[in-house]
């Protein structure tokens, strides 16, 4: 049992080389621990309010100087001698000071910082992992790394419309192989890129980013790559999309393809991709506010595939409340920075795991060294991490990460002469 003695904001730098918060936490017993808050690029419109530079108007001009000297002016002194253990109270003390419905007084930015840092503190102050500190002694799911190897959307400067191209290596036995066939398969697409012709040049994300002349071009190239590298697709790895469809949804109607299509028409055109591809997981086929759409494609393709809200969900349960009341989809993305603090981002989900939907825990796309969600992932049994390419170290830090925690949950079982422990999520 520790206790708040001192917090320190200021102003990083994130992976897209764009100012971001980062919070310090200091305990009674000597304990200091760190956290740094991401950013993303392709945000819901119904995302927490962020304070931060210039990206758009509901930043409403206020940068992330401001959510720094929110932590230090308006935070620090209300939390001080807080049980940093006591997670909820501190959450809900940032919310009563922010007293916003959309974190825009203080920046969700500003909160989320100090709420990890807290998280971290504690855990540290418990001499305990993080992902054992916040999942208990049930955490062991070791997630499916779902890996954004081929950029487009507002990712890239290329002209593929779909953002994200995922490879999951299901058939892995550990996260660590998994991870190593992953790797493999990124190595191997880019000499089929080399040898094509196309560039190598990488996204936001660390995927590849070459201009194709369709988006199943590329479902091809990762194909090709997968099977160079000695996988075999459909079995040992599978195929996910995020197509972030808020994006090119322009007057009621989504222009994809150099194409003006329909709800209707962008689910049939899933369904044939599905058909044609090992695709297990789509995420964001539709926009935000594409509510009846949700519903008709879940209705279509729900038992096939996996439907992942992430602009439609923004990790927020209200809304995902709505999506499971209207089967909108079957699996929520999990962002820490859209919903804006640790313990709503438990109770978004808490309430999809108890309605049967599926949960992915997902970094953004402008991001830092810090490995919180790697933990989150294994302390919610989520099963899934989307956290980019296998390159690029502000999304390997993860990877890195939850090695270290497969390592030592294996270490554990070695030490009690337990089976198969830990367990990776294959399915
Ligand atoms: C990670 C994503 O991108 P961004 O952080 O830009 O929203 C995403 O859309 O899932
Ligand atoms: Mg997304």
């Amino acid at each position: 049992m520790a206790t708040i003695e001192g917090i320190v904001a200021r102003e990083i730098l994130d992976s897209r080389g764009n100012p971001t918060v980062e919070v310090e936490i200091g305990l009674d017993d000597g304990t200091i621990a760190r956290a740094a808050v991401p950013s993303g690029a392709s945000t819901g419109a119904f995302e927490a309010v962020e304070l931060r530079d210039g990206v758009k108007d509901r930043y409403n001009g206020k940068g992330v100087e401001n959510a720094v000297a929110n932590i230090e002016d308006r935070i620090v002194e209300q939390l001080l001698g807080y049980e940093a253990s006591e997670q909820r109270l501190i959450d809900q003390k940032l919310l009563d000071i922010d007293g916003t419905a959309d974190k825009s007084e203080l920046g969700a930015n500003a909160i989320l910082g100090v709420s990890l840092a807290v998280a971290k503190a504690a855990a540290s102050s418990a001499e305990l992992s993080l992902f054992r500190y916040l999942g208990g002694p049930n955490a062991h799911l070791l997630p499916v790394p779902m890996m954004n190897i081929l950029n487009g959307g507002a990712h890239a400067d290329s002209n593929v419309d779909v953002q994200e191209f995922m490879i999951a290596p299901i058939g892995a036995p550990t996260f660590r192989d998994a991870l190593r066939s992953g790797a493999e398969v990124y190595h191997a697409l880019k000499a089929v890129l080399k040898k094509k012709g196309l560039s190598t040049g990488l996204g936001d994300e660390g995927g590849f980013a070459p201009d194709l002349p369709s988006n199943a071009a590329a479902l091809d190239l990762i194909a090709e790559a997968v099977q160079a590298a000695g996988y075999q697709l459909g079995t040992d790895i599978v195929l996910a999309l995020d197509v972030a469809a808020t994006e090119f949804y322009k007057d009621g109607s989504y222009v994809f393809e150099s194409a003006q299509k329909s709800a209707d028409e962008m689910v049939n055109y899933y369904a044939k991709l599905a058909e044609a591809y090992p695709i297990v997981s789509i995420e964001d086929p539709l926009a935000e506010d594409d509510w009846a759409g949700w519903s008709a494609m879940t209705a279509s393709l729900g038992s096939k595939l996996q439907i992942v809200g992430d602009d439609l969900f923004v990790t927020n349960p209200q809304r995902i409340a709505r999506g499971i009341a209207e089967s909108a989809a079957n699996a929520v993305l999990v962002k820490v920075n859209q919903i804006g603090s640790l313990t709503e981002t438990f109770d978004a989900v808490e309430l999809a795991h108890r309605n049967g939907f599926r949960t992915m825990m997902s970094h953004r796309s402008g991001e830092t060294e810090d490995t919180t969600i790697a933990d989150l992932a294994v302390a919610t049994g989520s099963g899934q991490i989307k956290t980019g390419a296998p390159a690029r170290s502000e999304r390997v830090a993860k990877y890195n990460q939850l090695l270290r925690i497969e390592e030592e949950l294996a270490d554990a079982a070695r030490y009690a002469g337990a089976g198969a422990f830990p367990r990776y999520r294959s399915a």
